[in-house]
């Protein structure tokens, strides 16, 4: 393994292994702290078609952001790994907890097929996973590269507002990057909502 993958899987593992330490009453704070800042910068309101995703392994949770923008009539998507391709997922519409089983990795996933897949091109606002990120809104994801796959082909201008959502441990004072990696607009965290400028 060369010296970059090597840094990226330690950090991976490091923050990772941090996060499954969190008690449930800490991680309810924390996502309903996200979701003040979020409803303060009104950053839903200028958004219809959303990304979210549902949690494992210690993320930070969406669900009070996702019953908030379903409050507001948003619709709402999360991402569904599409198995039959490389590195590939869709986002399809989450219409409650009803509607979604375990998937691949184990995380819940909606019920429904490719076909009922958002354009891409309508997703205005992006939700993010993270494992880790830093001051210049470089992030670290699984390590799957789905999030980068999925956004590849996408212009500066087409792409939607990418957020990511993250405790503050999780902020590290660099992330190696590759020339494929995403650079996220904001980080919002139970304390702070960093934007990040170009
Ligand atoms: N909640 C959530 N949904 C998501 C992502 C994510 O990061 N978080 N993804 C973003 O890309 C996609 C799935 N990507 C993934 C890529 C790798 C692993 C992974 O390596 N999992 C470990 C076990 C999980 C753990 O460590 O807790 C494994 O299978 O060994 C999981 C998901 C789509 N949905
Ligand atoms: N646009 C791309 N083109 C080619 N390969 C890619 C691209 N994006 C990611 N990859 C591949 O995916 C692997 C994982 O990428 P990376 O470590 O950046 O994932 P990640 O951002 O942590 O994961 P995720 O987005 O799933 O949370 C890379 O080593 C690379 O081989």
């Amino acid at each position: 393994m060369n010296n970059l993958i090597l840094q990226k899987t330690y950090i991976r593992t490091r923050i990772k292994h941090e996060r499954q330490n969190l008690t449930s009453p800490f991680m309810q704070r924390a996502a309903i702290a996200i979701l003040g800042h979020i409803s303060q910068a009104k950053l839903i309101e200028n958004h219809e078609h959303i990304a979210f995703y549902l949690p494992i392994g210690g993320e930070v949770s969406c669900m009070p952001i996702i019953e908030y923008a379903l409050s507001l009539g948003k619709k709402c998507y999360i991402p569904k790994v599409n198995t039959e391709k490389e590195r590939a997922m869709d986002f399809l519409p989450y219409t409650g907890q009803g509607s979604v089983q375990k998937g691949s990795f184990g995380i819940y996933e909606p019920v429904g097929d490719a076909k009922e897949a958002v354009a891409p091109s309508k997703l205005s606002l992006v939700f993010m996973p993270l494992v880790a990120f830093d001051g210049n809104g470089n992030r670290l994801g699984m390590g799957g590269g789905y999030y980068d796959t999925f956004f590849a082909n996408f212009s500066k201008e087409e792409r939607p507002e990418l957020v990511g959502l993250a405790y503050n441990f999780q902020k590290v004072p660099a992330i190696p990057t590759e020339e494929w990696d995403l650079r996220m607009n904001a980080v919002v965290t139970p304390n702070h909502f960093l934007c990040f400028t170009d």
